[in-house]
């Protein structure tokens, strides 16, 4: 049961909150966690709720870290919602996308130390969240990995790129993003997309554990370090985000795109029956 005690601190209300947070002012770790059932698939309300989240912690003096997991058993993230790009309008198109515009650059350029607690699949969306974490935890087993978004007709935005460029480098990541590639949790580790595999049981132990070698170090060094590491990525998005938001709407709104994105989705139901 979380925020039953002290020292918790809650942000949400547990049980409503789409994504909530669990404050632990003792150590300073916050635990954010993605409540969207069935597969955590981030809409506009998510995305604006993790927004908020992010926001707020990082200017929380007293939170240091910040270990980004799901309430959802079996499901890291299943990325964007598909139904947030199909048939929908060019307005609510951009402010969905300002929408995961910004979460991503409190998320990406958080000054805490960030994990994923990989409990579940995580495709496109829900890999860009892992990768912009500082470390990566995964469950061993049946889970998968992967920016798969040319297998929906789509490309995946240029910072989704250049994450992935940053995480495993170059000719990781065109191979990965031309084919769309999904990884079991440990191809992920043999490219480096994760950081370590562990039984599903001991995810969540083992980013604690991990988090304890972060904090060690002082936070303003390791701080600086990271931003001149992430600024250059956090700046190419910054300076353009108006006119990705509106090549976002543009390209999505293409006939041929919805084509596509009509079969995945057809295709996503099919699957069940
Ligand atoms: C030139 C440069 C141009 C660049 C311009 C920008 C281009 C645009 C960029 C867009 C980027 C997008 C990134 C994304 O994140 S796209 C989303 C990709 N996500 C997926 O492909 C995931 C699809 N889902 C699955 O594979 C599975 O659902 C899985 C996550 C593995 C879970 O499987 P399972 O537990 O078996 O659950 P179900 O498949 O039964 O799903 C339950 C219901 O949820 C619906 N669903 C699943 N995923 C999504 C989603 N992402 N959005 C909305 N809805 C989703 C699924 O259809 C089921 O619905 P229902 O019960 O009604 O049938």
């Amino acid at each position: 049961q979380v925020c039953t005690q002290v020292p918790y601190r809650c942000y949400s209300t547990p049980g409503v909150g789409q994504v909530q947070v669990d404050m632990n002012s003792e150590t300073g770790v916050a635990t954010v966690r993605l409540n969207r059932p069935p597969v955590n698939s981030l809409n506009l309300d998510v995305l604006t709720e993790l927004g908020i989240a992010l926001e707020k912690l990082d200017a929380d003096r007293t939170c240091r870290a910040m270990v980004l997991a799901s309430a959802v058993p079996g499901i890291f993230s299943a990325g964007l919602d598909i139904l947030e790009m199909y048939q929908s309008t060019p307005e609510r198109c951009v402010a969905f996308w300002r929408a995961l515009q910004d979460a991503w650059l409190g998320l990406y350029g958080s000054r805490l130390v960030t994990m994923a607690a990989i409990e579940g699949h995580s495709p496109a969306g829900g890999c860009l969240l892992a990768m912009s974490c500082d470390y990566r935890v995964m469950a061993d087993g049946k889970f998968q990995i992967g920016l798969n978004e040319t297998r929906l007709g789509i490309v995946a935005p240029f910072w989704f790129e250049d994450v992935m460029l940053n995480t495993i480098g170059h000719r990781e990541t065109e191979k990965a993003l031309q084919l769309g590639a999904m990884y079991s949790a440990q191809q992920a580790l043999s490219i480096g997309l994760v950081d370590k595999v562990v039984p599903l049981a001991e995810v969540m132990p083992t980013v604690q554990g991990e988090l304890k070698n972060w904090l060690q170090i002082p936070d303003a060094a390791r701080v600086i370090t990271k931003t001149s590491m992430r600024k250059q990525v956090l700046d190419r998005l910054r300076s353009q985000k108006e006119k990705d938001a509106q090549f976002f709407a543009d390209f999505i709104g293409r006939d041929s795109v919805q084509r596509s994105l009509g079969a995945y989705i057809a295709s996503l139901q099919k699957r069940k029956s």
